[in-house]
């Protein structure tokens, strides 16, 4: 894809459906009763696997336009798959599915493409063994293929390691089919949409500070979804409207839950000019439409607990931190390292191929900004989060931008490039 500079933008947009709420409602409406339609969903790559998955696990689920509708089977009421089951490149996917595929009374396979196969597995594995599951893969665990069988599982009380929603939600999955209450200590809260669904479907499930309490259910029932918009793909434009100058651009319809505002946040305290406009709740998410206008934007120190909130929205801010005034860290990021690809190495390197001043550090980087880029030629390393962060860099630098295997955009937002092309 080649990105050539702009001066502004401008005009209203709507972004598509949120990735990881595509993922829980085709989930949680195949194991409900009775039938699940879900309106704007997002029909990216990643959310296309989950619904082929269910597929093969006997789920009838229609596709017409942006609406999926789910004859959910019941808790219990999922075939045995005649094939591996192919997550592509989804981590949200196999990390989630593992969860429910633990508690079936039968055996299966689960992998994906070269890019899952390196992420990791064992931060699921060890929980879900711990709940009873007989769950197996590459060196013991470390990584896919896994292969389950499936078992009767009992709650248990854990502390997890890292801050992460797809660890939490496996065993959140897990713990409906278990005996007896699943306690959850996150070490910092990560996105919650899995307990808001689950709740949102008749279960159970209360959160208290840091302790996530979940019990057993006896059945879940079909729903009507709205998917609002993915804050992480409104991320790019509001990124750009921010470096752009003379741009206003108003994003419709945008979930905004807390556990995934850090984007907000950062900017604000980068001295953004963003408003929150017609807040609401649609399916227990909350929702708005985001107002951005072109900002001054100086640098900031990002870490801590901001992290899980942003994190896969890091690689933008890193591309906009770049025509900030100062310097910007960013920290306790390691997560990073275990992406599509390692998001610290990747958007350092090809940032500097544009002519930014950033530092790869253990957890994050340093990015002294204020320096203009300039187009250059960049790789995606087939990481979509690294394609578009490349593309808003691109807008403000000057000359062309040639991004190598871009259409890995197709995994969490298809129509990036026309988007921008419309603005
Ligand atoms: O639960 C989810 O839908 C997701 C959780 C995050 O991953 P981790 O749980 O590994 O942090 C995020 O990076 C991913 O894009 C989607
Ligand atoms: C990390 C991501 O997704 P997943 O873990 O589902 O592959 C992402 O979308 O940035």
């Amino acid at each position: 894809m080649i990105v050539n500079p702009k001066d502004r933008i401008n005009g209203e947009i709507t972004v598509p459906g949120d990735k990881s709420i595509s993922h829980r409602a085709v989930m949680l409406g195949s194991i409900a009763e009775g039938i699940t339609e879900v309106t704007g969903f997002l029909m990216g790559a990643d959310c296309l696997s989950t619904i082929e998955c269910f597929r093969t696990l006997g789920i009838p689920i229609e596709v017409n336009d942006k609406k999926v509708t789910i004859h959910g089977k019941g808790l219990l009421g999922l075939a045995a798959p005649a094939k591996t089951l192919d997550v592509g490149n989804s981590g949200t996917t196999i990390r989630l599915m593992s969860g429910i595929l633990s508690a079936q009374s039968f055996s299966s396979d689960l992998t994906g493409d070269a890019s899952i196969q390196k992420r990791p597995m064992l931060r699921i594995v060890a929980p879900l063994r711990e709940m009873g599951a007989k769950i197996d893969g590459k060196e013991g665990g470390k990584y896919c293929p896994l292969h389950i069988e499936g078992q009767p599982l009992k709650g248990i009380h854990y502390n997890l390691p890292v801050a992460s929603a797809q660890v939490k939600s496996a065993m959140l999955f897990a713990s409906l089919y278990a005996e007896g209450e699943t306690i959850i200590i996150e070490p910092a809260p990560s996105r919650n949409h899995t307990e808001i669904m689950v709740n949102f479907f008749g279960g159970k499930i209360v959160h208290k500070d840091n302790v996530i309490i979940s019990s057993p259910v006896k059945k879940l029932t079909g729903q009507y979804i709205e998917v609002p918009g993915d804050i992480s793909s409104a991320a790019y434009f509001i990124a750009a409207a921010l470096i752009l100058p003379n741009s206003e651009l108003l994003i419709k319809n945008v979930g905004v839950n807390p556990t995934r505002d850090g984007i907000i946040t950062v900017f604000k305290q980068m001295g953004a000019d963003i408003e929150l406009l017609n807040q609401r709740t649609q399916c227990g998410e909350p929702v708005a439409d985001i107002l951005v206008r072109s900002s001054d934007l100086h640098g900031t120190e990002i870490g801590g607990s901001l992290i899980p909130k942003l994190i896969d929205e890091i690689p933008v801010i890193a591309a906009a931190a770049c025509y900030a005034q100062g310097i910007t860290i960013i920290k306790d990021a390691q997560e990073l390292k275990v992406k599509e690809s390692n998001r610290i190495q990747t958007m350092v390197s090809e940032l500097k191929k544009m002519g930014a001043s950033i530092t790869e550090t253990d957890d994050g980087m340093i990015i002294e900004g204020s320096h203009s880029l300039r187009g250059s030629e960049v790789e995606s390393y087939h990481d979509h989060r690294v394609a578009m962060s490349l593309a808003i860099a691109a807008l403000r630098a000057k000359g062309e931008t040639r991004i190598h295997n871009s259409d890995c955009v197709n995994i969490s937002f298809p129509d990036f490039f026309s988007y921008l092309e419309k603005l």
